[in-house]
């Protein structure tokens, strides 16, 4: 009942849209019963009128059919085009929502979600949540509105009939798709896991085709896709069996109310209470009336589904982020000299220290570069200053100001990172350098790249800038997906860079065209250099060393000659 009542909070900037579908499925609902009602009524009078020779005035009926008519097409046309567009506005604010509270939970929060569970909960989840007013809400607000005015309407005839029409709807519409949500909760929420842990698994296992392959273990893989898609099927079966029984059984009640309300009839028609017509338009008045809860059972049985995926969405909108921000905004730091003094983080309260006492000061404009072993630390001291993960003991300060006072937008703000694994989006070269800096004309873009080593090769290709750089970069090679990064480092034009083993991976005559690109980067801005390569310590003043979490400084002013003399072997 929370969940429920925390979706609504989320549904009440479309509360108008909301209530004019509503307002619609009503109309589209008794112009139906009405249309069926008057029907039955027409034939019936027009064949007695036949029989008899009585003549009846027959304009009014017919006009009101044909009104009726048009109001049950027009209104439906009209109810699914407003609760489709009330549906899809929310989905488009509730996805924005979500991603509004995914964000600060990168990365030290999230790592522990799959990637493909993190997607179902973006995609499917969210989208189920839109049953909540177009499978539930609605219809049964709907039913319980045109109930009440269709029994009122019967009523006049005979209270009796009201009655057994009222009993058989409560019947069909809320006993029957009650025992079937009670019957189908377990399910329901079964199927949601089930389907996220399918997801997640095929998304895993698509990502490491290329291992599965090697190790010969794709039929392993495929096997366990198979028995959690087998899992799901199963309870899907279950869930479909039992909306198929609640399907039949309300056809059955449908019938028999209409029986037994024909049954009521037949006494009053006989002693003249009812006219004669009036019986077929009771028949099909009762049939019609069950229209106004033929959503019901599904809609009873959405409803777990629907609060399973909500569950699971509220689960990660109520993570609090690994990193506060701060309670006071004071001005953010105008120089950029960094202190670290007997700085200690870890990765949880019973992991060991991932850094153990660090203390540092690198004075702004300084190349500080970082080596030690793997595993050593060096990049828990990056996520530690670019508010990533939060450290437990001692002070960082930034140009004086506490880290713990500078927002972390701030800090991403001032750092620029380029990394080993610095991430292309799928897209253009062009928008993957918009990101640093959206307003960029074609000019600074170009400039960003010859200063990052790689317009000629970029100008080279035959769609330039608009080349689409493929999944992670992947048509680009290691040393140009670098250099694009490099270049979106340059337009970023950040007063502090981080480079996390910018060349890994890379063969030498594609370091050296990186190296080149950094070095011109480097200049006037403090840098932070973690490499495993001797011949990069070339670019930097300074050298510490992280061993276990402890720094040690190895090295005063480089042999900066000595980098550069590299770049031109
Ligand atoms: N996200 C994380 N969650 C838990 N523990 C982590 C996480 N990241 C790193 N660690 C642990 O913290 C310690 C320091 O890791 P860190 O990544 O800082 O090392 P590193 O020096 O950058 O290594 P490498 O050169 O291999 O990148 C290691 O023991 C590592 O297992």
């Amino acid at each position: 009942m929370k969940d429920l009542l925390r979706l609504l909070r989320l549904f009440r900037p479309y509360a108008l849209w909301m209530a004019a579908g509503i307002a619609l499925s009503i109309l589209v609902v008794l112009a139906n019963v009405g249309l069926l009602a008057l029907s039955g009524w027409f034939i019936a009078a027009m064949a007695i009128s036949g029989l008899t020779g009585n003549l009846i005035e027959y304009f009014t009926p017919a006009a009101g059919i044909r009104a009726l008519a048009v109001i049950r097409a027009g209104g439906r046309y009209a109810e699914r085009l407003v609760t489709h567009e009330a549906t899809l506005r929310l989905l488009s604010q509730l996805r924005v929502w979500f991603y509004v509270h995914l964000e600060p939970l990168a990365p030290a929060r999230l790592q522990y979600y799959r990637g493909g569970d993190l997607l179902s909960r973006i995609r499917a989840d969210i989208d189920s949540l839109d049953n909540l007013y177009l499978r539930v809400i609605a219809p049964s607000i709907a039913a319980l509105v045109t109930t009440m005015l269709m029994i009122g309407f019967i009523s006049i005839f005979s209270a009796r009939i009201g009655m057994i029409d009222l009993a058989g709807l409560v019947l069909a519409g809320v006993a029957l798709p009650l025992a079937t949500r009670v019957i189908g909760r377990r399910g329901g929420g079964q199927a949601v896991e089930l389907r996220a842990r399918l997801r997640g698994l095929v998304a895993d296992s698509v990502r490491g085709l290329g291992e599965l392959i090697v190790y010969q273990a794709s039929t392993r893989q495929a096997g366990a896709i198979g028995e959690a898609s087998e899992a799901l099927i199963r309870v899907q079966r279950r869930q479909v069996r039992l909306s198929g029984a609640a399907a039949a059984l309300s056809g059955l009640l449908m019938h028999l109310t209409m029986w037994i309300a024909l049954v009521v009839a037949i006494p009053l028609i006989v002693s003249g209470t009812l006219a004669p017509p009036d019986f077929a338009m009771i028949a099909f008045f009762v049939l019609g009336s069950f229209e106004a809860i033929a959503a019901l059972p599904l809609a009873f049985q959405v409803l777990g589904e629907t609060l399973a995926a909500a569950r699971r969405i509220f689960e990660i909108v109520d993570t609090v982020p690994a990193v506060a921000e701060p309670a006071r905004t004071i001005p953010a730091p105008t120089t950029f000299d960094l202190d670290l003094s007997g700085v200690r983080m870890r990765y949880a309260p019973d992991a060991p220290w991932a850094l153990d006492g660090i203390d540092l000061a690198v004075p702004q404009g300084t190349h500080l570069g970082i080596i030690g072993a793997t595993g050593a630390g060096k990049t828990s001291l990056i996520n530690v200053l670019l508010r990533f993960w939060e450290f437990q003991d001692g002070t960082i300060t930034l140009g004086g100001v506490s880290l713990r006072d500078i927002p972390g937008e701030t800090m991403q703000q001032v750092c620029a990172v380029v990394a080993q694994q610095t991430h292309l989006f799928n897209t253009s070269i062009r928008r993957n350098l918009l990101l640093a800096r959206p307003d960029a004309d074609d000019a600074a873009l170009h400039d960003a790249l010859r200063r990052a080593n790689i317009l000629d090769e970029i100008l080279a290709l035959p769609q330039g800038l608009d080349t689409i750089v493929g999944e992670t970069g992947t048509r680009l090679s290691g040393g140009q997906a670098r250099r694009v990064a490099i270049a979106r480092a340059v337009l970023k034009d950040a007063p502090i860079l981080i480079l996390d083993e910018p060349t890994e991976g890379l063969d030498p005559v594609s370091e050296r065209a990186v190296m080149a690109a950094l070095d011109a980067l480097m200049q006037g801005r403090t840098t932070l250099l973690i490499t495993h390569r001797p011949e990069n310590l070339g670019f930097v003043d300074r050298v510490v060393r992280i061993d276990r979490g402890r720094l040690r400084e190895i090295g005063g002013a480089s042999t900066r000659e000595r980098g550069l003399s590299s770049l031109r072997t």
